[in-house]
């Protein structure tokens, strides 16, 4: 899994076409979504991935939650994102594995937003330009290597 971690004023996001042939059904209101003071956290879930998907669900929660915590960030946007990795999972397993994400920061106490999956989507994001403020993290299951 390759992830941008954006520490921002504010992310919002406004579906405007499909992505793929079946993206994830969406209510009208999942159409468009914001959040202010937010750590967004761009995903590209990778076929490496699919090897071990729990364990890059629980890797993925451990490095956002490291973040979060030097940023001082208690709201996560989780933004399903096919540009960071040219080795895709496939769409059925890059979606549980961002849901299963999003369930597990929920859990961990941040306030959580996930952008639809499956969709072209214009976005404005406000990065807040401090030291910390652009990270990116690779992730790999055990027994594989970074490529
Ligand atoms: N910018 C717009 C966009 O990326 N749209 C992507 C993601 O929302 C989602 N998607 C498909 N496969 C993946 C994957 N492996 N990891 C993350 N998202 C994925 O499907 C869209 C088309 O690839």
């Amino acid at each position: 899994m390759r992830m941008l971690l954006i520490h921002s004023d504010y992310l919002e996001y406004e579906v405007k076409d499909k992505a793929l042939k079946n993206p994830e059904p969406i209510s009208e209101e999942q159409k468009k979504g914001r959040l202010d003071e937010v750590l967004a956290v761009f995903m590209s879930v990778e076929k490496a991935d699919e090897t071990n998907p729990d364990e890059i669900v629980e890797k993925a929660v451990v490095e956002i939650k490291d973040v979060a915590s030097q940023v001082k960030a208690d709201r996560i946007f989780v933004y399903p994102f096919a540009h960071l990795s040219s080795e895709l999972a496939k769409p059925d397993v890059a979606l549980k594995v961002l849901q299963k994400i999003e369930e597990r920061l929920r859990e961990e106490g941040f306030e959580v937003k996930r952008a639809p999956f499956g969709y072209y989507k214009a976005f404005r994001l406000s990065c807040k330009g401090h030291p910390l403020a652009e990270l990116s993290r690779t992730i790999v299951p055990s027994g594989e290597t970074v490529s």
